[in-house]
């Protein structure tokens, strides 16, 4: 069982317009779509799409019109009731693929909202679904005004207080301030999932061009990640694939191009197909195989509709592994050598 946490949840609104955007015209649209969205519910949806059972925790109402569109797509979900209303974020889609999105900043989290938003996480992770704990966790998305920049952080450290060693593992998958306050308060994720800009950002390593053009160079700014104690770094490099970083190796995934229908919600579809390929026990290269597997068949779908494992094409992927000098930072050896010179 997988919990995602999204305390940013959104309605999602896709309009697909028949021609390219004139900005400053008065346009009709092709079609209209709505999904419940947000990063950790996307990450719910797809993963419950491929019959793994997850269950999304977020703020909002039971009446909330993301909530209703959870119950009628059959994701489970645990919610807090808040006052206001969740947001909703457009997304406007061009026949060539070009893709404009406007997200919203949410409602307000006052903090005692956060308090219990966190205690209600560590019930749902502990028993959840039918007495099962679960073995990940997922810290998905933008946070809305109030919340603590750390509050991944502080979530991370409940958790890990709670349930010792049987807590779930900790994925998180952040922008700006919620990714830097992830790491805060010496809290070492399991997975990061950041793309070229946030790996550059949270390293201060390269920038997202350098990085997306130099794939070793990416491999060097994760690795300062794995030094300092997160347990694997998924990368998403746009045209240049994936990459996966872990103590033990680093590996690249790459396939041919796709004609995207909508990108949004690809990198969480990614991230849900990594996890599928975890939990079934996979080997780290099948499982970054099986996350850009996953992104690929989510962008050629439209909106933010995320893919089932069945509409995924894995062995059209090709995964390399990147060979590392044994004293890079974060390597395995290097790690094992700076113990013993403790
Ligand atoms: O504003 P955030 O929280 O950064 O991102 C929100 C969002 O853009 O992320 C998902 C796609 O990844 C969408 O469902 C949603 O609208």
């Amino acid at each position: 069982m997988i919990v995602t946490l999204t305390v940013n949840p959104s309605l999602d609104r896709t309009i697909e317009l028949p021609g390219p955007l004139v900005r400053g015209a008065v346009q009709r649209a092709a079609a209209i779509s709505g999904d419940p969205g947000g990063k950790g519910v996307n990450v719910s949806r797809a993963l419950t799409a491929s019959g793994l059972q997850s269950i999304a925790v977020l703020p909002g109402g039971d009446n909330d019109p993301v909530l209703s569109a959870l119950r009628s797509a059959g994701v489970s979900y645990a919610n807090l009731p808040i006052r206001s209303a969740l947001r909703s974020n457009i997304t406007l889609t061009e026949p060539d693929g070009t893709t404009t999105k406007i997200n919203v900043p949410g409602p307000a989290l006052d903090p005692s909202d956060q308090e219990a938003l966190i205690s209600l996480l560590v019930d749902t992770c502990a028993a959840g679904g039918n007495g099962i704990a679960a073995s990940w966790l997922v810290l998905a998305g933008s946070l809305p005004p109030g919340a603590s920049p750390d509050l991944y952080a502080l979530v991370a450290h409940a958790v890990r207080r709670q349930f010792g060693d049987a807590a779930p593992r900790i994925a998180v998958d952040s922008s700006g301030p919620p990714l830097l306050g992830a790491l805060m308060h010496g809290a070492t994720p399991d997975l990061l999932k950041p793309n070229a800009e946030e790996l550059a950002e949270v390293t201060g390593v390269g920038s997202e061009d350098e990085l997306e053009a130099d794939p070793l160079l990416a491999v060097q700014a994760a690795r300062t990640l794995i030094a300092r104690g997160v347990g694997a770094v998924l990368a998403t490099l746009g045209a240049k694939g994936a990459l996966l970083i872990t103590a033990e190796g680093a590996w690249q995934a790459t396939r041919p191009p796709v004609a995207a229908r909508s990108t949004v919600g690809a990198g969480d579809s990614s991230l849900a197909g990594y996890l599928l390929a975890d939990v079934a026990g996979a080997p780290p290269g099948d499982c970054l195989r099986q996350a850009v597997a996953h992104g690929a068949a989510a962008a050629s779908l439209p909106g933010t509709t995320v893919p089932t494992l069945a509409q995924t094409d894995p062995a059209a992927v090709t995964v390399t592994e990147i060979p590392l000098p044994a004293n890079t930072p974060g390597s395995a050896t290097a790690q094992a050598a700076s113990k013993e010179e403790n």
